[in-house]
């Protein structure tokens, strides 16, 4: 659990994106609370939120390993990092997707019929 902890406060003090995300992660936490998310709609929410650190994380993780294995320039070392980056990429926009498909039809309810 430790470990674990200090792997999180790592990925903050190392990676510029996990400020990205954390910027990000209270926006949409943010926005949940005024458009009165439901549980079902937090449920989607944190799925995505978890998906994208854990997808960090694991990038991160590889990246030093990489850094480790080949830290000279070589074409597979490039590969992986990329490959991992693109792992980010892609929960990213399901992530995103997942908040305008929650946030849209919330935010239409409140502008037609008030709070909900
Ligand atoms: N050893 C290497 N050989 C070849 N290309 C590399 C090597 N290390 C990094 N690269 C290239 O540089 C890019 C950036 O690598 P770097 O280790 O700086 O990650 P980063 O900038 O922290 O990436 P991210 O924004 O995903 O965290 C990689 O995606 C890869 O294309």
């Amino acid at each position: 659990m430790k470990e674990a902890i200090n792997g999180i406060i790592t990925l903050f003090r190392e990676e510029k994106n996990a400020k990205i995300h954390a910027f990000c992660t209270i926006a949409v936490i943010w926005s949940g609370n005024l458009l009165n998310f439901s549980s079902v709609d937090w449920l989607w929410i944190s799925l995505a939120i978890a998906g994208v650190w854990t997808s960090e994380l694991f990038n991160s993780a590889l990246e030093r390993i990489v850094d480790l294995a080949s830290p000279e320039v070589n074409p597979l070392a490039k590969k992986a990092k990329d490959f991992a980056a693109g792992a980010v990429l892609v929960m990213a926009i399901w992530a995103i997707a997942v908040f305008f498909l929650v946030a849209i039809p919330n935010l239409w309810i409140i502008l037609n019929f008030g709070k909900i």
